[in-house]
Order: C-alpha cells, then sequence, then structure tokens
C-alpha cells in the first residue's frame, strides 16, 4: 500500500525518543503545543505499543455493520438485493453505480481532475448530498459500509470521505467515532445538511396503505412522531436510499420507505408525505476525512476535534477541561466512548484491594484553529497536566452555512 509520510499533531507523554520529535517543549502547563512531524510508520509503532493490538484491529472488518436500535425490528427482508432486477418499474436500477465492498474496491480512473468522495450508501442518500455540498462538482462514491468508506481513502481508490456524525435529533453517530480512532484519516472539513425526509412508497400508493416503513434507524428516530401516528412497523435499513431502493425492488405496496426526495427521483417513487421528521430543524453533521491533514488558518472560524483519555480521579475530567474555560475556547462537543481496548483500570486501594474503573476516550470539538496560540496552549497544558493520550483528529473550518 503506497503510504505516504504523513505530518501528524500527537501529544502525549514521553512519546518522543520513539518519534524522533524535534521538540519536546517544557513540562509547564502553559506550554505550546507539542508538534511532531513524524513518519506514519513511527507512529504507527508508536501506538501499536500503547494500545497494543489497536493497530492490527485498523485493519480488522467490524463483525456486524448491521443498523441496530432498540424497537425497530430488524428484517432479513432489508438486505441489498444488487443484481435483482426491479419489479414493475420503470428505472434500471442496474445503471446507478454499484457500492464498493472490502473485497471489490476497483481503481480510481487515472483522469485525476475530479475530486473523488466516498460516502456510505446509495445514490440518494443524505451523505451524497453531503458530499455533494462540500464539493459541488465531485464524482460521488457509494460505499457500502463505514468501514469501506475509510478504506477507499486509505487505499488511494478516492480522495476523501464523508461521514455522518452527529444529528440535532438523533445525537451522535457512535459507530463513526469509534472509527474515526481505529483509522489514520484527519478531518478536513465538516458539512452541516438540513435533513427533510420523505415517505415514499410504490406509484399509486396511499399513505394509509403504508403498513410498514423501512429506513436508516436514525431516519427512522427523527421521524418518531409520524410513524407512531401512522401505527406501521419499523424495519432499519443500512441508509434511506438503501431503503427506497428495497421498496422499489420488491415492489410491496405496503411497505414504504423514509428518504429523500432525490432518492424518490431516482428509484421511480411516489412522495406520499413531505418534511415528516418530528423537528423541522432537523440537521445532519457530516464530517469530511482525507488521507493528509489541512493547514489551519485563523482566516475564518475554525473548530478542532480532538480525543484523549485521562488518569483516574476525581475532578479529572473537570480538571481537563478547564484547559479551554481558562483561555475562553468555547466547546461546541463533548463524547465519551468505552476505550474498547483497555476496558477496565484497575487501582490499588491499599486497604480494599484493588478497585476497577471504567476507561473512557473523549472526544471533544472546541472553536478554536491549532493555528491560534491559545489552543496550541490548552493541548499543551491537557496534555501535560492529564492527558495519558490524545490526538487531534483535524483542526478546520467551521460550516455555518444551511
Ligand atoms: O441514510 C442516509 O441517507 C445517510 O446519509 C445516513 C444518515 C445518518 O447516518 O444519520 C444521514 C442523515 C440522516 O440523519 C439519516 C441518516
Amino acid at each position: 500500500m503506497a503510504l505516504k509520510c504523513a505530518s501528524l499533531w500527537v501529544c502525549a507523554r514521553n512519546p518522543c525518543s520513539n518519534l524522533g520529535a524535534s521538540d519536546c517543549g517544557s513540562g509547564n502547563s502553559g506550554a505550546a503545543l507539542i508538534s511532531f512531524k513524524l513518519d506514519l510508520e513511527k507512529f504507527r509503532k508508536w501506538e501499536c505499543c500503547r494500545f497494543g493490538a489497536l493497530t492490527q484491529q485498523a485493519i480488522t472488518p467490524v463483525e456486524d455493520e448491521k443498523p441496530h436500535m432498540p424497537g425497530v425490528e430488524s428484517s432479513g427482508a432489508i438486505e441489498r438485493t444488487r443484481g435483482n432486477e426491479p419489479r414493475g418499474f420503470h428505472k434500471d436500477l442496474n445503471l446507478l453505480p454499484k457500492p464498493l465492498t472490502a473485497n471489490g474496491l476497483s481503481s480510481s480512473p487515472s483522469d485525476g481532475s475530479k475530486v473523488r468522495v466516498a460516502y456510505q450508501g446509495l445514490p440518494g442518500a443524505y451523505s451524497e448530498a453531503a458530499a455533494l455540498k462540500a464539493y459541488p462538482k465531485c464524482e460521488t462514491v457509494p460505499c457500502d459500509q463505514f468501514e469501506e468508506v475509510f478504506k477507499a481513502v486509505e487505499l488511494w481508490l478516492v480522495d476523501k470521505a464523508v461521514l455522518p456524525i452527529e444529528n440535532s435529533v438523533g445525537g451522535s453517530i457512535h459507530r463513526n467515532y469509534d472509527l474515526l480512532l481505529r483509522h489514520r484519516l484527519h478531518i478536513v472539513g465538516e458539512v452541516q445538511l438540513q435533513v427533510n425526509h420523505c415517505l415514499l412508497g410504490l406509484p399509486g400508493t396511499r399513505k394509509e396503505e403504508i403498513k410498514s416503513v423501512l429506513s436508516h434507524p436514525m431516519a427512522l428516530a427523527q421521524c418518531d412522531m409520524m410513524l407512531c401516528d401512522l401505527g406501521v412497523l419499523r424495519i432499519s435499513a443500512y441508509d434511506t436510499a438503501g431503503a427506497a431502493q428495497m421498496v422499489a425492488s420488491t415492489g410491496v405496496r405496503e411497505t414504504g420507505a423514509i428518504a429523500s426526495a432525490k432518492a424518490a427521483e431516482i428509484y421511480g417513487l411516489d412522495i406520499l408525505a413531505e418534511k415528516i421528521q418530528d423537528d423541522n430543524d432537523n440537521i445532519t453533521r457530516f464530517l469530511i476525512l482525507a488521507r493528509e491533514p489541512i493547514i489551519p488558518g485563523t482566516d475564518r472560524p475554525y473548530k478542532t476535534s480532538i480525543v484523549f483519555t485521562l488518569e483516574e480521579g476525581p475532578g479529572v475530567l473537570f480538571k481537563a477541561l478547564s484547559v479551554f474555560a481558562l483561555r475562553s475556547i468555547n466547546l461546541s462537543k463533548i463524547e465519551s466512548r468505552p476505550w474498547k481496548q483497555h476496558p477496565l483500570s484497575v487501582v490499588d486501594n491499599s486497604n480494599e484491594g484493588s478497585a476497577k474503573h471504567f476507561d473512557y476516550l473523549f472526544f471533544i470539538d472546541f472553536e478554536a484553529s491549532m493555528a491560534e496560540p491559545r489552543a496550541q496552549h490548552a493541548l499543551g497544558h491537557l496534555q501535560q497536566e492529564f492527558a495519558r493520550f490524545l490526538r487531534v483528529l483535524g483542526s478546520y473550518p467551521i460550516d455555518t452555512v444551511l
């Protein structure tokens, strides 16, 4: 694999000798951020020491990518029917681009004139719309699973990836936080997209005829009230456009899909109801990922995403977050995820034997650019005083246009 030397910002305690870093900074709490320019292979070796099997796991496909939501029934009927002939529809679904799969990644065309952007789902998915918002002339490349979206960039089959990370109604997409850590891509941008869901059905179907509705679990959650009113069975699918394609190809009048108006057009379905989400302001935030980081500036508002772990102790998270408050840096997101390689930390309490604590990773977005000294000082402080591990996932312009 043709991996190039990459520039990464990495802060951690005592990694200097392993990394060949040019500057390890001082131990002062206000120390400047240690910026390492390092060789990706060295970085991997170092991370391997700290995380054991993490590096190896980064190339192991996720066992179960099938979406699951409590209270949402999953059915064999939602498995993709790639290659199946659509029944009774004028659209030839076989002419649409086929999603990449882990085993079926093909090479990019040699003409590098267009940016190729991978996304999870089928044409008409919101992730595709997000890719086109970020790069209006890009070539969008559909992938079956999130894991393949990452691999498509890592294997140089595409230039960028777009990844949903949170929704204003449904909250975080936890799987994608975990994948961000397991892979070595950089966040180079974000896209905020207004998501207007439609209820789709076979041509000529009435809304009242619908008995079950297929969609992505996030989309089902975002339309909870309307689905309760209809009293329909909910069935989860990999993505909204995939649900629309499924309804089109199975030809069952009683089954509808929640998807975009564009998906209705692509798969030849009728729009039975529009803007069916519970909250009119239904915004999904997507991340743009690339092999190389961008160089952040101060010309416009920037956001920086980091992930870190902390030592165990009372008030440690409070103290860690104070490094931002002390410098008037606003936090726009905090998410904690179990540290899967280190599920428990054992603390020796002299009288009572050993106490066990769950170990967590903290993902934080803060509103400052890594080009700003206050952001560099905040991360230097966090790294020197509190963090066992710290990685900058990216520093990128804030998307302010809906
Ligand atoms: O299924 C799609 O169309 C997607 O792009 C995925 C996704 C998500 O994962 O949240 C994106 C936006 C909507 O919030 C619903 C689903």
